[in-house]
């Protein structure tokens, strides 16, 4: 049986652009995007482990809200639970560790990034919950 994994991502929201990073050559799927974030380690909620992954990797400083979208993708050998997770920049300011790129993409052109498999139907619901917003 393929092994299963709970991994936490940032929706990062700026007026109507989210904030998205690609994956570095360091990285597994590296050149494509995804929502930032990382495996939950056990006990952890996944707004702690977004907050703690962000600081790790891009050393941003944030608060976590509401779980937004969740999917559950089935790669060759890995299952993951993406677990969407609100969250607020404290401070305009990151720096790249992992990733090789960061970038605010407007929310209408999100799909058309080389997302990792797994974010796709999350960007999806991202647009869906949005526009439901009115915003
Ligand atoms: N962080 C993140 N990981 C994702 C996303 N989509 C997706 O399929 N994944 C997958 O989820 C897994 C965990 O991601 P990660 O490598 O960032 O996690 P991590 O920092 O805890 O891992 P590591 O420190 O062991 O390398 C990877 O297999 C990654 O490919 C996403 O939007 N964000």
């Amino acid at each position: 049986m393929a092994a299963h994994i709970d991994v936490a991502a940032a929706i990062i929201r700026r007026e109507d652009a989210i904030f998205v990073a690609r994956r570095g050559p360091n990285q597994k799927m590296a050149g494509l995007w995804e929502f930032p974030g990382g495996k939950i380690e056990t006990g952890e909620t996944p707004q702690c482990c977004v907050v703690r992954e962000l600081m790790e990797e891009l050393s941003m400083t944030t608060a976590a809200g509401a779980i937004i979208a969740t999917n559950t993708h089935r790669y060759e050998e890995l299952s993951v639970n993406l677990i969407a997770v609100e969250v607020q920049m404290l401070k305009d300011q990151f720096t790249l560790t992992v990733h090789d790129r960061a970038d605010w993409v407007p929310l209408n052109r999100l799909l058309e990034l080389d997302l990792a498999p797994a974010d796709i139907p999350i960007a999806e619901q991202v647009i869906a919950v949005s526009e439901q917003r009115g915003a």
